[in-house]
């Protein structure tokens, strides 16, 4: 059974609905037409998760820039950070040339640490997805594994994007904090090359996979969480992200100092 935070909680709380932030890499991809399509449908189907667990949404893409970005979710109660390319090495004092690295998009980049960082400065509540786990990593100083190496469960490679994600286990050790509600071991889908190595300044691990991968982090002080996996995928099961949705919109009534073992 899923346990969620209750909406009429948060309803009590706040005579009006919260605003999510839903913030994708981009919407044009004309190299890799596939890919957007693709990366699109997830974002929309996270768009459409968080209206359903009562949130309005306001869905921007982030290689506007800092600047832009900034300005276009400076209303938002909340902040979804989606998934997408690898972030630029140097953010995170590597260079470039690593193993299966991919194109970076050093707007988006750039734009969503700014809003990451400053989320930690307004304690606005912020979940990251893959990508934008990531990047919550680099935001306070952790570094990424460039590529985890050919054999690994975390993407089916050499296949259609349409099949890149791939079922496997995570582990949960948090209480409380947004995945409270999910059990101690769940079913998740993922599509990634890329982990967190180093954890950054105040973020604990919370999540992770049978082969050791780390899959969630959460800061200690701040409403501020990424998952690795993708449960906004289309067979990831639906309860799962509700949750994390519903834990989100917690957040704004009754922060999580989470406990890190
Ligand atoms: C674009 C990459 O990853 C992809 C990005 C996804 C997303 O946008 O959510 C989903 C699946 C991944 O294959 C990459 O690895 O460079
Ligand atoms: N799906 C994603 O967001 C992928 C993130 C990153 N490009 C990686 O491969 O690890």
């Amino acid at each position: 059974m899923i346990l969620m935070h209750s909406t009429w909680e948060v309803a009590m709380a706040s005579s009006r609905r919260s605003t999510l932030a839903v913030i994708e890499v981009t919407r044009m991809r004309p190299e890799a037409p596939d890919y957007q399509d693709f990366s699109a449908a997830l974002v929309q189907n996270a768009v459409d998760r968080a209206i359903g667990t009562g949130w309005d949404v306001v869905r921007t893409p982030a290689d506007i820039g800092p600047a832009a970005l900034l300005d276009a979710v400076g209303g938002a109660d909340g902040v979804l950070i989606m998934g997408g390319e690898d972030i630029a090495p140097e953010h995170y004092g590597v260079r470039r040339g690593y193993p299966n690295e991919g194109i970076h998009r050093p707007l988006a980049d750039e734009a969503q640490l700014a809003v990451i960082r400053r989320a930690a400065q307004t304690r606005t509540p912020l979940l990251g997805i893959c990508r934008g786990h990531q990047l919550i990593n680099v935001a306070f100083g952790g570094t990424l594994i460039t590529d985890l190496g050919e054999q690994h469960e975390h993407r089916n490679e050499d296949v259609p994007i349409q099949r890149v994600l791939n079922p496997h286990a995570v582990d949960i050790a948090a209480e409380p904090g947004y995945l409270a509600g999910l059990g101690d071991r769940i079913t998740v889908e993922s599509a990634h090359h890329q982990a967190v190595e180093r954890l950054g300044l105040g973020l604990g691990a919370i999540a992770w996979a049978p082969d050791g991968v780390i899959e969630a982090v959460a800061h200690r002080e701040l409403p501020i969480t990424g998952v690795q996996w993708h449960p906004e995928a289309p067979r990831a099961n639906a309860e799962h992200f509700d949750a994390l949705l519903l834990g989100l919109q917690a957040q704004l009534v009754a922060p999580d100092v989470v406990r890190v073992a």
